[in-house]
């Protein structure tokens, strides 16, 4: 989107000229005196208090009083002075601390005292932020403070709107505050964008801006910009990488650190503490916390869109009593500005949100940001608990740490001077919302289907984990997790496969080890858990609902592992959860077997206490264990899909069945002899087979026509015998084949039949045709043949040809 100039109050021409006119010789004196103050301005002596300390123009003056802006803070005062010199900057402060305004006030003074303004001065200054909502909140402070007068173009470009309407208006800009990703495909794409003139370059958020995720854009991106300018680096949490400050081409920085002399990277007013909570326990303990604070303004983070959405999903179905909101990377642009918006205006809310609203956003009066997923490092911890107590307001933030997770980042916060503080949930508060989930899973299969996916995602963000000494997976009780969420059991994670099959041989060992001991059978008795008849209605509702995932989600294997033992090491003698997740299924035939004989033939019963039924066509029998199976027997439609498909069979000539293809094995096979003797000896006995027909057809051809030639001399006999008077003449049997009595005299060969093909015998004359009709009728049929040929359109232009009548 790109929004055109901040100001342009529309008046009429000669007016508007005039005061043009008027207002440039102003702004050249202006300009003039507000240059040689700059040059004056002697920043590390640290006498700038107030914004009317430092020479501003008139318009940006008037832009900080009507926004209320009077005293600067900390890294406004050391920043802005040397900014306006002209020095690049690499500034650290705390959240909440004013940066925004630290490089906002330089890009306008700058481009001011440069004249660097109107559609044909081109693009002056580059704003990078990213995230959208950031963009959006920076332009929106740049919009508020210049539009007192300035006359720059300025514009935002973040997606969301069509390439070419942005193009029309790019070409215009002085100022664009951008997303990388998008800045750079106009860079490439727009060829009348250029960014020749371009005097700063501004990175919000810069350790961001500069790491993995945007290293790509942002390189891409400086190659087209003029080595010569100046660069602005602002960030909470700052690195001072030689091999970044390379890339940008920084000239001798200045360091604008204001959190080195202090004693903590976090705001004053931030009261930071931790609760340790294990896994299983974050649900209730989040819920119980929002259930006690509704009359707050609350900021949830967890690692995963998935997570945000099952949480905000499962909480707003159990009517907590605050308005819930949520924001992630995977909504849509639109979604995220009204939550964004909604969440600003709020007074009592809570948002659920992924780090897309961890860095920047300067959401008003936030009291409690609640980490509920553990940060991937100190610095995100700083940017999410920056959510509030911003600009020396109050604020608390809360930590949940996994029991594993407690040392290794208490180590971590302390090493970066942030001070937290353990406090204790009350027990007596705290409520179980686990069978709340369960039951909302059970009754809703898209929310559970959500459940699994947060649950993987969660785990495998766990995995991917960089700082294993905080993150241990194997000390998180993932099975006791996956039931906190509400879940029918513990979905299997393909990545596990490893320590998995690792578990898998421990677990046979402990096997063995019960199976040795006398008591065994009583042992696995013993722990298999009670099977309830909710257990069995969860079974039920779970087993047809989205199968394919489910079954992916579910092991299913041949070996009866259930997901339990993924995670937890479980033996196979333990039962685990086995029952809990099984879905029931017809018995295969060797099972049956079994269950026969161990019960006894006649009415089977099945060890789950099912009844064995058999239907015609299926060949396993089918477990009634419900009045649900038992209707199914009643309709003969639901059968069909039981029973057995038809196999298709072909007969050979002496009438015995064979499936389509019949496949003997490898083995069999090989032991007849290479692959290639093989088919030599098959042709060859086709050969035989076909030659030796050919003889059998030839020999009974030609007795056929010996037997017609006597038995035509037969008749003629008993004719002359008769003595007829016309005998002279001799006339064919009506309807014989005057070609088989020519072929009876002649030995058959391929190539006559060739010559047949190629050319129409010529037929035998007929009795009342003298040679010279013949001769007639030859030629008619060659000038038929010749018309003919033509008449077949063989290229384009005969068609044409064809179509436009020439050859008609
Ligand atoms: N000089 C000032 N006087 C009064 N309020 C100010 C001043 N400077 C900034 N603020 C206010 O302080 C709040 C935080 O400012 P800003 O968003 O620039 O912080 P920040 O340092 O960029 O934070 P973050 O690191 O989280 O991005 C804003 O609401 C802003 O309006």
């Amino acid at each position: 989107m790109v929004t055109p100039g901040i100001t342009g109050r529309i008046r009429p021409t000669k007016v508007k000229k005039r005061e043009n006119l008027q207002k440039r010789k102003r702004d050249d004196v202006d300009v003039e005196k507000l240059e040689q103050a700059v040059q004056q301005l002697d920043p590390k002596n640290g006498s700038y208090k107030d914004f009317t300390d430092l020479p501003l123009s008139e318009p940006t003056k008037q832009g900080l009083k009507s926004s209320h802006f009077a005293v600067m803070t900390d890294v406004q005062a050391k920043a802005i002075p040397l900014a306006l010199q002209g020095h690049d900057i690499l500034g650290a402060a705390k959240t909440g601390s004013g940066k925004t305004l630290s490089f906002i006030i330089p890009v306008l003074e700058n481009l001011y005292r440069l004249q660097h303004v109107g559609p044909d001065a081109g693009l002056g200054a580059l704003i990078l932020s990213p995230t959208r909502e950031l963009a959006i909140q920076i332009f929106d402070v740049l919009r508020k403070i210049g539009r007192h007068g300035h006359m720059f173009a300025a514009g935002l470009l973040i997606g969301g709107k069509s390439l070419q309407d942005e193009r029309e208006a790019l070409a215009k800009m002085n100022i664009l505050v951008a997303t990388p990703g998008r800045m750079l495909q106009h860079l490439s794409q727009t060829a009348a964008f250029s960014v020749d003139d371009l005097k700063m370059l501004v990175l919000d958020e810069a350790d961001r801006i500069l790491d993995m995720g945007f290293q790509h854009d942002v390189d891409a991106i400086v190659e087209y910009l003029p080595k010569e300018r100046q660069t602005l680096l602002f960030s909470a949490t700052q690195s001072k990488k030689v091999s970044d400050l390379a890339r940008l081409s920084l000239h001798d920085p200045e360091y604008v650190s204001v959190h080195a002399q202090d004693e903590s990277a976090t705001p004053k007013g931030l009261t930071q503490n931790y609760i340790v909570c294990p896994l299983e326990e974050k649900m209730d303990t989040l819920w119980s916390f929002i259930q006690a604070s509704k009359k707050s303004k609350i900021l949830c983070f967890f690692s995963s869109a998935k997570t945000v959405r099952f949480v905000y999903e499962s909480f707003r179905h159990m009517q907590p009593g605050i308005p819930l909101l949520h924001i992630h990377g995977r909504q849509k642009q639109g979604a995220r500005l009204d939550t964004t918006a909604k969440f600003s205006a709020a007074k009592h809310s809570c948002l659920f949100a992924t780090d897309v609203a961890a860095r920047g956003l300067d959401f008003p009066a936030v009291d409690f940001v609640i980490q509920v997923d553990c940060p991937d490092d100190v610095d995100t911890y700083i940017h999410r608990v920056g959510r509030t107590a911003r600009y020396n307001r109050e604020g608390r933030g809360v930590l949940f740490l996994a029991p594993s997770e407690e040392e290794g980042m208490l180590k971590r916060l302390e090493a970066k001077k942030v001070p937290v503080e353990m406090i204790n949930v009350r027990q007596k508060k705290r409520q179980s919302i686990k069978d709340q989930l369960q039951n909302m899973c059970f009754q809703d299969p898209a929310l559970k289907y959500l459940g699994q996916k947060a649950f993987m995602t969660h785990v495998k963000s766990i995995y991917l984990q960089k700082d294993k000494k905080v993150f241990k997976l194997k000390e998180y009780d993932l099975e006791a997790y996956a039931a906190s969420l509400g879940l029918p059991g513990t979905p299997r994670i393909k990545f596990m496969k490893d320590d998995n099959s690792r578990q898998k041989k421990q677990a046979s060992r402990q096997t063995i080890d019960v199976s040795d001991s006398s008591d065994a059978e009583e042992v696995a008795k013993a722990e298999k858990p009670v099977r309830t008849k909710y257990d069995r209605m969860f079974e039920r509702k779970n087993q047809d609902v989205l199968a394919e995932h489910y079954k992916k989600l579910v092991r299913d294997g041949p070996d009866g592992e259930t997901p339990a033992d993924v995670f937890t090491g479980a033996s196979a003698a333990d039962g685990g959860d086995e029952d809990f997740m099984a879905v029931k299924r017809r018995i295969p035939a060797d099972d049956e077997e079994e269950a026969s004989a161990t019960m006894g033939t006649g009415d089977a019963r099945v060890a789950s206490g099912g009844r064995l039924v058999h239907v015609a066509g299926a060949s396993q029998p089918l477990v009634i264990d419900s009045n649900r199976r038992e209707k199914l027997l009643q309709s003969k439609k639901k059968l069909t899909r039981l029973m057995d498909k038809g196999k298709r069979l072909v007969y050979d000539e002496e009438g015995n069945p064979h499936e389509v293809y019949e496949l003997e094995d490898e083995a069999q096979y090989r032991a007849k002899g290479l692959p290639e003797e093989q088919r030599q000896k098959f042709i060859e006995t086709a050969r035989e087979v076909v030659q030796n027909a050919d003889v059998e057809d030839k020999a009974a051809a030609k007795a056929k026509r010996k037997d017609k030639l006597r038995k035509r001399k037969e008749r003629e006999r008993n004719e002359m015998a008769e003595g007829d008077a016309d005998a002279g003449v001799e006339l064919p049997d009506p309807g014989e084949d005057l070609l088989a009595n020519f072929r009876a005299d002649a030995e058959y060969t391929d190539e006559d039949d060739e010559e047949q093909q190629q050319e129409p015998s010529k037929k035998a004359k007929k009795w009342f045709e003298s040679e010279d009709e013949d001769e007639e009728k030859t030629q008619k049929r060659k000038k038929a043949k010749a018309a003919h040929r033509v008449e077949e359109p063989e290229t384009l232009e005969d068609i044409e040809a064809l179509a436009a009548g020439l050859l008609g």
